[in-house]
């Protein structure tokens, strides 16, 4: 049984905050943008040029003079001299003057004394083989031009520092000629799990004993918030040799997460092997369920977690403070998980006990477009399989309860859950 003094459980916010003080971002190393994705950025990247680097046409026509087209319709359309044709990569030679036009592709740079741009459908080449085009359709200035530095102007921010980067920042960087960047490195993370009953997947199952599925389940989680996660291997309730395990696992990683042997019962070990290793205990239990047993520490500024065993408690410990620690480590500005508000479908009874609670739900939107929130049927720590029918955590305050439709607050599962009203700045 775990011996730890002060060992009053803390709230989840308190929780939180030790866990983001207590770590900070690993070294930074520069890489290949066809690399970045999934990184953190390092820098602040600044638009080093216009983009577009010049007017261009935002269609396949003719670039002209608005005010020779003004009175052009399909009955009456009005005659131009096609001066050349300007492929997109091709700087155009010739002037467009009054009675002149000159064929354009989509992309390509505006020729000099060209006003707007006109479609290739509204425009017909003349049969005389003269080089002449009939042209019906009249424009305003500046139609299908798109100007010189209208997507990003030189010395705007591109991305802050801070910026996990996607598809779309990836792309942006190439867009700007920035070929790598600097990053911050990801964190190496160990996984060990934690009891005499565990068997792993590709064992076979002898009566009393349990398969680990936390290990996997957790390197899955790790890889989802940018750590590298390297899943060790099943440790037996032995307090030295935990410690030992332990102690190898740090000395690899710069991050160690156990599940397991936390609570309360004659084999839970994970307070002792702390103690065997010099670990400092810095919380053992929150005001959180499920997931209340939860140890997290120190040793030589490499933090270990200590999540319960249940395999909901111990998602549920990954996602409030693992994973936030990760997302810090990564160089992520805003680290915890956001929220949304739905109505809930139900009503949520209140229970008498000051933990804030979180349960498993889908979010949907309703037939008249509103987020709602459905609460998964099965809420035991112990049941795993009821993720499956959820994509997300309803958050419920200690002591509170919601009426049927009142809005509740909730986290979203999964990458795209992280990134939901997150700011660029
Ligand atoms: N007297 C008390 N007993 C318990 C308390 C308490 O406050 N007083 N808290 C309960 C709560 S809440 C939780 S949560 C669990 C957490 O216990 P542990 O972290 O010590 O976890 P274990 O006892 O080792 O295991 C619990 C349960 O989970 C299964 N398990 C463990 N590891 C895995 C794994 N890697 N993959 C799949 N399943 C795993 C294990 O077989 C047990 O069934 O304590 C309560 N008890
Ligand atoms: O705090 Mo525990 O995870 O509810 O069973």
């Amino acid at each position: 049984m775990l011996e730890i003094p002060n060992s009053a459980p803390i709230p989840l916010e308190e929780a939180q905050r030790l866990v983001l003080s207590a770590v900070q971002p690993l070294t930074v190393t520069r890489i290949p943008i066809s690399e970045a994705h999934g990184y953190c950025l390092a820098e602040k990247l600044t638009a080093v040029h216009d983009v577009p680097q010049y007017d261009r046409s935002s269609v396949d026509g003719y670039a002209l003079q608005v005010k020779d087209v003004r009175m052009a319709n399909r009955s009456n359309p009005v005659k131009l001299h096609c001066l050349e044709e300007i492929p997109a990569g091709v700087i155009p030679t010739k002037t467009i003057l009054p009675g002149t036009a000159s064929r354009i592709m989509t992309g390509a740079p505006i020729p000099k004394g060209a006003t707007a741009v006109v479609k290739v459908e509204e425009s017909k080449i003349a049969e005389d083989g003269t080089g002449d085009i009939w042209i019906y359709q009249s424009v305003s200035s500046g139609e299908a031009i798109t100007r010189k530095g209208e997507d990003m102007a030189k010395g705007t921010m591109l991305l802050p520092e801070g910026t996990l980067l996607g598809p779309v920042e990836v792309g942006l960087l190439a867009l700007f000629g920035v070929s790598s960047v600097l990053v911050h490195v990801k964190p190496k993370v160990s996984i060990l799990s934690t009891g005499s009953e565990l068997v792993a997947a590709d064992q076979p199952l002898s009566p009393g004993k349990h398969r680990d599925s936390n290990g996997v389940m957790l390197a899955g989680q790790i890889r989802e918030a940018g750590g590298n996660p390297t899943y060790l291997r099943i440790v037996k309730d032995d307090p030295d040799l935990l410690a030992e395990q332990m102690l190898k696992a740090l000395q690899k990683a710069d991050v160690l997460v156990t599940s397991g042997g936390v609570s309360m019962g004659d084999y839970d070990y994970l307070g002792l092997a702390f103690e065997k290793i010099g670990a400092k205990v810095i919380f053992w239990k929150t005001l959180v369920r499920p997931g209340m047993p939860v140890l997290f520490g120190m040793w030589h500024h490499k933090p270990i977690f200590a999540l319960a065993g249940n395999p909901a408690s111990s998602y549920v410990n990954a996602r409030l403070y693992l994973l936030p620690a990760i997302r810090r480590i990564c160089g992520w500005r805003d680290p915890l998980s956001k929220h949304v508000m739905a109505r809930c479908d139900e009503r949520i009874e209140a229970k008498q006990m000051p933990h804030t609670r979180f349960l498993r739900g889908f979010v949907y939107t309703s037939q008249t477009g509103e987020l709602r929130v459905k609460i998964a049927a099965k809420q035991s720590s112990n049941v795993l399989s009821s993720f499956l029918e959820s994509n997300c955590l309803v958050k419920i305050p200690g002591g509170q309860g919601f009426e049927a439709d009142e809005p509740v607050e909730v986290e979203l599962l999964g990458t795209l859950g992280e990134r939901v009203g997150m700011g660029t700045v």
